[in-house]
């Protein structure tokens, strides 16, 4: 029947015809290119044969003929292209078929993490995607992790670039993207060695005292002036303020007086472009186009945000230039504008201004969302597992007690706690995918030949719930960590949060004492509840995606200040 139908659809226009019959042919051997294509292409077929019966061929069907010719020739050719793009790798991990031109696209949904750890069930820990004209591997298992991290970690050190985070020619300067080789190992020298060594982390402890102090007082403002409290907005508040005292030795936000909020907006706003999904990342002919428009938004947002951190970079030239106080205390934004590289190993000089720019703006994206996401998806989880919430609370009375404020070392005393940060990342990564790595080689990798150039997700969202690994993976359950020596720090490739090799996130050390000492001091120095109506079961645990996984509803809840309540005390 189709072989009648493609034969007079030939005498309809012996060109078009001819083309039809050929792509036709071809689809339906590529039948993994999918049936929905093959039936649209037939009732394509089916409706010009009809008209060609009843003789009433005008110029509408003339034209859907020469379109869909082009149309047809198109696939062939990006599927051409595709073949070529693999590498001529035949051997490459399973994965689902694609459609033609976009591939896997539609199988990422707004949600991929959770998408993708769908498909491992079917396609085991390797997946091989192509989104658009982008191959993909996907990593979810600890044992791939691990196979990927300690034993090919090198060939997979490079990034994938997107076209948002080209705008304002952000990528030049940036440490999260740059290529693996001197000017990445230049800044992750400076950090480590800099702004996120045991002795700088020690000297900085009053500044977090004072940050976490601080919030305290805006809830206890909020909670007076509202009656409940969005944890979300305090603890990022908290952490911007952080690490612009590490880096500009002075705070920038207060809810309070809306200071520094113009800041603030515009490093959020780009945050949220750097995170959308674009096509033109996936199609390179579309990058000149922007058809989303996310290129543009990004410019003027991080343009803004750029001329924020410029003007900090400014004064702090300008003052360096007078400054008669030979004593005053060095922060980060003095580092950076006194490195000298070692120009013998291909290190810059010294580092333009305009990347001192970047660097400034990334430590600040890299650090508030994902410490805001972890906090808050803690505060959820506690408040929706009271027995967790008791437990947690009769630790700190215990350890801490009446002292109205944490230490920093009283963390090493409180493993409960320890577990419950634990078992938050394991359950809530706030980067799902970590940043994509690339393959900067050719790489024989776990039986496939996988392409230079592929994109690499490793899916640490699915790692951390995969039930191979873990008990009860859905449950939140902190007593897991507890007789374990399992952490995050890069070696147990089961919960890599941080991600692990040489690319983990730099600002680890940081990051660890920032969320104990904050969820310690939120649990400490309040009694936290669900809104009033508000009740576990009717929690909505709904993800949002942008640059961190974050709830999609922010949370609010009731803080009263607390007094230890001696019947805990004496109970435990
Ligand atoms: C809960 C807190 C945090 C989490 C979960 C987190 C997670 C991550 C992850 C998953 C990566 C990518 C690793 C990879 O590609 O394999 C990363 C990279 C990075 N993080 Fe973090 N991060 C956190 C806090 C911070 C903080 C506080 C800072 C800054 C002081 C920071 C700065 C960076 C930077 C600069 C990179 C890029 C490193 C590179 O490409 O070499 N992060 N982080």
């Amino acid at each position: 029947m189709r072989a009648t139908h493609m034969y007079k659809i030939i005498k309809l226009n012996s060109c078009c015809g001819r083309i039809h019959l050929f792509c036709y042919g071809r689809l339906l051997q590529k039948r993994n290119h999918s049936n929905m294509f093959d039936l649209i292409w037939f009732c394509v077929c089916e409706r010009a044969y009809l008209h060609w019966k009843t003789e009433r061929m005008d110029w509408t069907w003339f034209c859907v003929c020469v379109w869909s010719s082009i149309f047809a020739w198109a696939l062939l050719l990006v599927g051409f292209s595709n073949k070529k793009s693999r590498g001529g790798s035949k051997n490459l991990p399973p994965g689902p078929p694609g459609w033609p031109v976009i591939g896997n696209m539609l199988d990422l949904s707004s949600k991929p993490h959770q998408r993708l750890a769908d498909l491992k069930n079917k396609y085991g820990p390797l997946i091989w995607l192509r989104l658009g004209s982008v191959n993909t591997m996907v990593v979810s298992s600890a044992d791939a992790a691990m196979e990927m991290f300690k034993n090919n970690d090198l060939s997979f050190n490079g990034r994938t670039i997107t076209e948002a985070m080209r705008a304002c020619s952000y990528n030049e300067g940036s440490m999260a993207l740059a290529q693996y080789g001197p000017y990445w190992r230049a800044l992750r020298r400076i950090c480590t060695a800099q702004l996120l060594t045991n002795t700088r982390m020690k000297e900085s402890e009053n500044v977090r005292r004072k940050c976490i102090n601080n919030m305290h007082t805006w809830i206890s403002d909020e909670m007076e002036e509202k009656g409940s409290v969005e944890i979300a907005r305090h603890v990022s508040y908290m952490s911007f303020n952080l690490i612009a005292n590490l880096m500009l030795s002075q705070d920038l936000v207060d809810p309070q007086s809306k200071q520094g909020d113009e800041f603030f907006t515009s490093v959020s706003r780009f945050v949220q472009w750097g995170g959308k999904p674009n096509v033109a990342d996936f199609f390179p002919l579309l990058k000149r186009l922007d058809p989303q428009g996310i290129k543009k938004k990004m410019e003027r947002d991080l343009g803004l945000a750029l001329r924020f951190a410029s003007k900090f970079v400014k004064e702090r030239i300008q003052q360096r230039k007078s400054d008669q106080d030979e004593h005053r205390k060095k922060d980060f934004l003095d580092l950076l504008l006194e490195f000298q590289g070692d120009q013998k190993a291909g290190e810059p000089a010294k580092i333009m201004e305009k990347d001192v720019n970047v660097l400034i703006l990334e430590l600040f994206t890299a650090s508030t969302d994902t410490v805001t996401s972890t906090l808050e998806w803690a505060m959820i989880e506690l408040l929706c597992n009271a027995r967790v919430l008791s437990e947690v609370q009769a630790e700190l009375n215990r350890v801490v007690g009446e002292k109205t404020s944490i230490e920093e070392e009283d963390i090493e005393g409180l493993p409960y706690l320890q577990a419950v940060v634990k078992e938050t990342l394991r359950l809530h990564p706030p980067v799902p995918l970590l940043v994509p790595h690339k393959a900067i080689d050719n790489i024989e990798f776990m039986g496939y030949s996988i392409p230079k150039g592929t994109q690499i997700f490793v899916n640490v969202w699915a790692i951390g719930r995969d039930p191979t690994t873990w008990d009860d993976p859905l449950y939140f359950k902190p007593e897991r960590f507890m007789n374990s020596s399992v952490d995050y720090k890069g070696q147990h490739f089961q919960l890599i949060p941080f991600g692990a090799g040489r690319r983990i996130c730099v600002g680890l050390p940081l990051a660890h004492r920032v969320l104990h000492l904050t969820l310690a001091s939120l649990l400490h120095s309040f009694e936290w509840t669900l809104e009033s109506g508000m009740t576990p079961e009717k929690m909505d645990m709904k993800e949002r995606m942008g640059i961190t996984l974050r709830k999609a509803d922010p949370l609010k809840a009731v803080a009263k200040s607390r007094h230890i309540d001696q019947e805990t005390k004496g109970a435990t």
